[in-house]
């Protein structure tokens, strides 16, 4: 699947034989002596101590949108390398040494070595955006981590994390993601113009996090037809299920619904005069909501929740119900 090759970045490094696609298991090792460190849950940032022990591992280069990465496997003495990215036959493969989800001045400080990759070392106009995007993947990941603990702990850490990890770490290269972000970056980043306070910061990033899981869940079943998914994975169901009715994520994402004209022009024009505020995503398993959308959210909070309508808010659990509801006003 791959070989030893001269590489760009330095002396040598590991190049596909042939085209991989996202989720391939690359390559699995023993961490080294039991009772260190490493041995226990290996993550990239322990890749200091596999590549010494394991083989191929070591050929890998660093580079801060890798395109393979060290998963967790329930044994612990076992470790997994996935493709995270489709890799085209002949591209090297990549990992991160350190987290990438820092800003340029960060990585390189943490990597101890002047990194060749392509995003360090890209244009200085565009810095300050990939600094800014690194963040905010950071939090996407984060809480998909928490995210799986607590509603995906049945399934592999590959099958959530991987996919989106790789969109997450592919921000910088996805032109599809530019509207989710951009509002992201405006609720995050500009605190004159929303209300941005730690919780709704959280939220932001929670609220993302979810709609990079869902929509990656809900594409492939829209390609693949009805889905076979284990049971427990009510939200991706929910999802499928409900897309027929209201295109909920479309709905949520305001991407093709004529209730979202108004958040459509405002991403057009920040000013514009229209705008109320921008209120996106709702993945709701219970039966009894029957239109899955911003509607479906306004019953969903009135009949469990007290808070008024204008918490901007969100849970997870309680009755049985996995919701996700957010709002966002302008002052
Ligand atoms: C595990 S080795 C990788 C194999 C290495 N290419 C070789 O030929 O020995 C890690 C070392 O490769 C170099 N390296 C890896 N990724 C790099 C990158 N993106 N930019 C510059 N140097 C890199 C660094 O010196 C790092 O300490």
């Amino acid at each position: 699947m791959f070989g030893r090759a001269a590489s760009q970045l330095h002396g040598i490094g590991l190049k596909a034989k042939q085209d991989i696609s996202r989720g391939t298991l690359i390559l699995s090792g023993q961490p080294p002596a039991p009772g260190s460190a490493t041995a226990h849950s290996p993550r990239p940032t322990n890749f200091g101590a596999l590549w010494q022990t394991c083989g191929d591992l070591g050929w890998i280069n660093h580079s801060c949108t890798p395109n393979v990465e060290i998963s967790e496997t329930p044994d612990p003495k076992t470790f997994n390398v996935h493709a995270i990215l489709n890799i085209a036959e002949g591209e090297e493969l990549t990992i991160a040494y350190i987290s990438p989800y820092q800003t340029w001045r960060e990585r390189n400080e943490a990597l101890r070595f002047a990194c060749k990759c392509s995003a360090c070392n890209i244009e200085p106009e565009k810095l300050h955006n990939s600094d800014l995007q690194r963040r905010l993947a950071g939090g996407y990941i984060n809480t998909l981590r928490a995210f799986r603990a607590r509603h995906f702990s049945h399934l592999a850490y590959h099958e959530v994390m991987g996919p989106t990890t790789g969109r997450a770490r592919s921000l910088e290269r996805d032109p599809e993601l530019d509207d989710v972000q951009n509002a992201a970056e405006r609720m995050l980043y500009d605190p004159r113009r929303f209300r941005v306070n730690t919780s709704i910061r959280s939220l932001a990033h929670d609220t993302l996090a979810v709609i990079h899981f869902a929509r990656f869940r809900f594409r492939s079943c829209a390609v693949q037809g009805p889905p076979s998914m284990p049971a427990g994975e009510n939200l991706a169901i929910a999802i499928y299920h409900r897309s027929a009715q209201c295109n909920l994520l479309e709905d949520c994402l305001g991407y093709s619904h004529p209730r979202c004209a108004k958040y459509r022009a405002y991403m057009r024009d920040p000013d514009c005069p229209d705008y109320q505020g921008v209120r996106f995503s709702l993945f709701c398993p219970d039966p009894a909501i029957d239109a899955c959308n911003e509607y479906g959210a306004e019953r969903l909070l009135r009949r469990h929740s007290n808070r008024p309508r204008s918490w901007p808010g969100c849970w997870l659990g309680g009755t049985g119900i996995t919701g996700y509801w957010s709002e966002w006003n302008r002052r």
